[in-house]
């Protein structure tokens, strides 16, 4: 086992010194090759979880395990296992994305012409090499956040941690940055992917865990997770107009708008019904079309979290 999360619980002192749960009694383990998924709304406390993590924060109570190691206890050792890519986009200044990432190589006491040539594979990989000797100042954001990754897994922990890594990133290269941890996870280091992009988690991770308000409200692989809301259908039309559907059935269970779309969670048992319901809508010119197809992520990620966001 590469992390043990033992039910941490961090508080916050807030405005008037209320309490502020950022973490509360959080346990959960990673195995080594794992991918595992962080996602929650803004401020469900993803970051403070990360932060005890890697150490730069204690936790009010709880513990927390690196390779057997408590963190709290050898938070330097603790570190030296983990490689992380923050959030924030990395202020380069003048550095190009070989200076940034070599340095990088050699502070983490990587062999020089090992991380030369780690760094060509990166670079050829993702497709950057192009701008491997661009000043920051002129890169695009993308290519920033890509060099950001190239840092964290020059000279990979045995866990790494990636926050938004594909943020401002183009659709191929995203794949290309999946590939790289793919083969990653198969060399035995672990991932923890943080992210708000439900379908890229669906895809990538083996394991995820929803935060929300500093708790866990589910755990467990995509597949089990989409069970927890077991034998239900999306149904998902396209309005016409925002009011050109006004009385829903009684057998839609779940509603959620985005603009012209309405997407919808009914019984697998209502399936004959939905046809025939939504085929009408379209003859009558209520909707353009519809979609019916078994549940994603991102509807169960919405159902566990609607209502309660803040
Ligand atoms: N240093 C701090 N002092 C007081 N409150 C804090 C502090 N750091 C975080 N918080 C609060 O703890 C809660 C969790 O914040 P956190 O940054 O961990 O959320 P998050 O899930 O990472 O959010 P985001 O997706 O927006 O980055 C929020 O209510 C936040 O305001």
């Amino acid at each position: 086992m590469v992390l043990d999360v033992q039910n941490i619980t961090k508080v916050f002192l807030g405005k008037k010194k209320t309490k502020i749960y950022a973490n509360d009694d959080i346990s959960f383990k990673i195995n080594e090759g794992e991918i595992f998924g962080l996602m929650g709304h803004n401020g469900a406390g993803k970051t403070t979880l990360v932060n005890q993590i890697i150490g730069s924060t204690k936790p009010t109570s709880g513990n927390i395990f690196l390779k057997n190691e408590n963190v709290q206890k050898s938070p330097t050792k603790a570190r030296g296992i983990c490689s992380v890519q923050s959030q924030s986009q990395l202020p380069l200044g003048f550095l190009t994305p070989a200076q940034a990432v070599s340095t990088m190589g050699k502070m983490r006491l990587a062999n020089k012409e090992d991380v030369q040539k780690r760094m060509n594979y990166l670079f050829d990989a993702l497709d950057i090499g192009q701008w491997a000797n661009t000043e920051g100042i002129q890169l695009s954001g993308g290519i920033k956040r890509l060099t950001a990754f190239c840092m964290s897994v020059i000279s990979p922990g045995e866990l790494v941690i990636l926050d938004e890594p594909t943020n401002d990133v183009d659709p191929m290269r995203r794949r290309y940055l999946w590939d790289i941890i793919r083969q990653l996870t198969k060399d035995g280091t672990s991932v923890i992917l943080v992210t708000h992009n439900v379908l890229e988690a669906e895809k990538a991770v083996d394991r995820l865990a929803i935060l929300h308000k500093g708790k866990f409200l589910v755990e467990g692989t995509p597949s089990q997770i989409k069970s927890s809301v077991d034998n239900k259908m999306r149904l998902e039309v396209n309005l016409i107009n925002e009011n050109s559907l006004n009385n829903l059935p009684e057998w839609i269970i779940n509603k959620n708008t985005v603009g012209n779309r309405l997407i919808m969670s009914l019984d697998s048992n209502s399936v004959p019904l939905s046809i025939e319901w939504a085929s009408e809508q379209v003859r009558q010119n209520h909707i353009l079309d519809y979609t019916l197809s078994p549940t994603t992520l991102e509807d169960v990620y919405v159902e566990l979290t609607s209502g309660k966001g803040e």
